[in-house]
């Protein structure tokens, strides 16, 4: 067991490619049983392994005919509820084979975008994982409308990895990693083994999904580094298709590696920094980006405007006024009475510190700003 460090938590995310073949629809048993026997042998050496597994829409694109066709949402909706019977049961017979309980978790994006849900739904996973099971992780796709999905199950994996506070997210996808450019359509791209700072050129590399059996493609997983590196957690992209992808992996198969990135702060700050679905933005003037940049809180004074509709703990976008966003932070105060209290300042109350405690719309610990913050 060398390429992870002993004893850690790891979470495999596998891509409907993988599960389910991209020519016949079918779903490749032989190939799960192997990865089985791989996680098999991982829980036996104390790695806790939780999984997220694509291939719930894949398989029932065969199961009912609809191969190659564009699916509306409604469809993919019912889709994917007759597919994840499918799954399920292919990974319940796999891990079962090796004396291993499976436990199904579907998750829309407010379980791990509202803090509390979050919070609940890492307690389940981790008393799941007390119990010695195998989580595997789908998102609801049945119950999630276009506007409140996460659509691609690499960013998932990533919230749930830091949710979980896993040390390394493996993505077992139809690729050997990143490369410079799509290595489909561009000959010349390199494999590139290790990214130690995910930069604007790394994104860059980034494409849209290949296939209508993927609904990811590379820049999902690149956005997933993003979240799971500021989590102090490593992210290998791997090809999963050969049999035994884990232990060939272990064996020092072909991969990319990000690396994590242990500065992040606390938890809840990198939870805030990574959220997917902000439910609303403030804009910020000069003196409140500059008050920021040294530490200060997001006073009533410095804003600017206030877009969208939430309540208050919501978490907001912070942007400049040409719409860059520069951090997230959770808000004291719902939309209406934020815009009420645009542009009031402490020193007009004689109460003071009822007026400063007014007038803080989102206090310093509740901020997670990029890092480093561009200096505008
Ligand atoms: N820079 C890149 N490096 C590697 N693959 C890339 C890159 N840009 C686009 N891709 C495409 O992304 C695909 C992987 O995404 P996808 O098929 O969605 O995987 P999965 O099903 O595992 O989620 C690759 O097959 C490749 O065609
Ligand atoms: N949740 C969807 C898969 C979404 C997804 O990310 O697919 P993929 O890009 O193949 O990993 C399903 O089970 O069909």
């Amino acid at each position: 067991m060398t390429l992870f460090a002993e004893k850690q938590r790891l979470v495999l995310k596998i891509g409907s490619a993988l599960l389910v073949d991209p020519d016949t629809g079918v779903l490749r048993q032989d190939w799960l049983n192997s990865l089985c026997e791989d996680i098999h042998t991982f829980h036996q050496h104390d790695y806790e392994i939780i999984v997220v597994s694509s291939g719930a829409v894949a398989l029932a694109r065969h199961q009912t005919n609809y191969m190659h066709q564009r699916l509306k949402l409604g469809e993919k909706q019912a889709l994917a509820s007759i597919g994840q019977v499918g799954i399920a049961n292919a990974w319940q017979q796999a891990l079962a084979q090796r004396g291993l309980m499976a436990a199904q978790v579907l998750l829309t994006p407010d379980d791990t975008e509202d803090r509390k849900r979050h919070l609940n739904a890492r307690r389940t996973i981790d008393t799941i994982l007390s119990l010695g099971a195998v989580p595997v992780i789908n998102e609801n796709d049945t119950l999630s409308t276009e506007e409140l999905r996460f659509g691609d199950n690499d960013r998932l994996a990533a919230r749930i990895a830091q949710m979980l506070n896993a040390k390394t997210l493996i993505l077992f996808s139809d690729i050997d990693g990143l490369y410079s450019a799509d290595p489909r359509t561009n000959p010349e791209a390199k494999h590139i083994s290790i990214v130690e700072h995910i930069t604007d050129d790394i994104m860059a590399a980034g494409g849209d999904a290949p296939s209508a059996f993927s609904s990811g493609g590379m820049r999902t997983k690149l956005q997933a580094a993003q979240i799971a590196t500021r989590a102090d957690c490593d992210m290998i992209i791997t090809k999963g298709e050969r049999f035994h992808p884990l232990s060939a992996l272990q064996n020092g198969a072909l991969h990319t590696r990000f690396l994590a990135q242990p500065d992040c702060g606390s938890a809840r700050k990198r939870w805030i920094a990574s959220t997917l679905r902000p439910e609303g933005s403030v804009s910020l003037d000069k003196g409140a980006v500059d008050a920021l940049q040294h530490g200060a809180s997001v006073l009533s004074a410095g804003v600017t405007h206030i877009e969208g509709h939430f309540d208050d703990g919501a978490v907001v976008a912070l942007t400049l006024s040409n719409g860059e966003t520069i951090g997230y932070g959770v808000i004291d105060y719902n939309d209406e009475q934020s815009r009420a209290m645009l542009g009031h300042r402490s020193t007009e109350s004689d109460d003071q510190d009822t007026q400063q405690r007014h007038s803080v719309m989102i206090h310093r610990n509740n901020l997670a700003l990029e890092t480093p913050m561009k200096s505008k």
